[in-house]
């Protein structure tokens, strides 16, 4: 599976990351955020990084020109949408983007199904007591086209390979503390992602 680092804050986490196998990443561009990062500082990491590597900005209840100005400012080439823009927006936009569903029922892991699409079960009780997932929602269906998103951790990844998901997304299972990732939890997720 190809797999994400979300929240990347700092250089040395950027290529840590990389170095580790990961295939994108991504920047928040959400003052919200305790991973926030501005365009601009994600620029001097984007710079740095070497190609064949995904670089994804996260953007809440953001306007066009809002994303259209943090693209060109951070040099991101794709741009993850977390809320319900209108198609106008998306029209809009001059980098692709990926849209975000956030599960709450098994119906959901429907929607957009013809589409590449972020399928994020964060508030949808996957997370089992023993730290386990309960993926039943996905049981039987395409997944080929789905990033899963949420509670995944070193120890449960594995989990996932079986349902052929397109990818998945990591962000506080690879941390020391918010917006700064580990190194060895970062490998630790990967090697169980891409089974090396
Ligand atoms: O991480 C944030 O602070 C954040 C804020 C606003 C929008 C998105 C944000 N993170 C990206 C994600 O959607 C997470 O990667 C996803 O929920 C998985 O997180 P985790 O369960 O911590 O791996």
């Amino acid at each position: 599976m190809r797999v994400k680092i979300t929240g990347i804050t700092n250089l040395e986490d950027a290529l840590a990351a990389v170095d580790e196998g990961a295939d994108a990443i991504d920047f928040i561009f959400f003052q919200g955020s305790r991973r926030f990062i501005t365009p601009e500082a994600a620029f001097k990491i984007v710079e740095q990084l070497p190609p064949f590597v995904e670089k994804v900005g996260i953007f809440v209840d953001s306007d066009a020109k809002f994303i259209n100005k943090a693209i060109a400012l951070s040099g991101i080439t794709l741009a993850q949408i977390h809320f319900e823009a209108t198609d106008a927006l998306y029209g809009s936009l001059v980098a692709p983007h990926l849209r975000v569903v956030r599960a709450q029922r098994e119906a959901d892991v429907d929607y957009l199904s013809d589409r590449y699409r972020i399928v994020d079960v964060f508030g949808a009780n996957t997370l089992k007591a023993d730290g386990s997932l309960d993926l039943s929602w996905f049981e039987g269906k395409d997944c080929s086209k789905i990033i899963l998103s949420g509670n995944l951790t070193p120890e449960n990844v594995a989990q996932a390979l079986p349902y052929g998901f397109y990818g998945v997304d990591v962000s506080t299972a690879v941390e020391s503390e918010p917006g700064k990732k580990d190194r060895e939890k970062m490998r630790a997720f990967i090697r169980a992602a891409k089974q090396c």
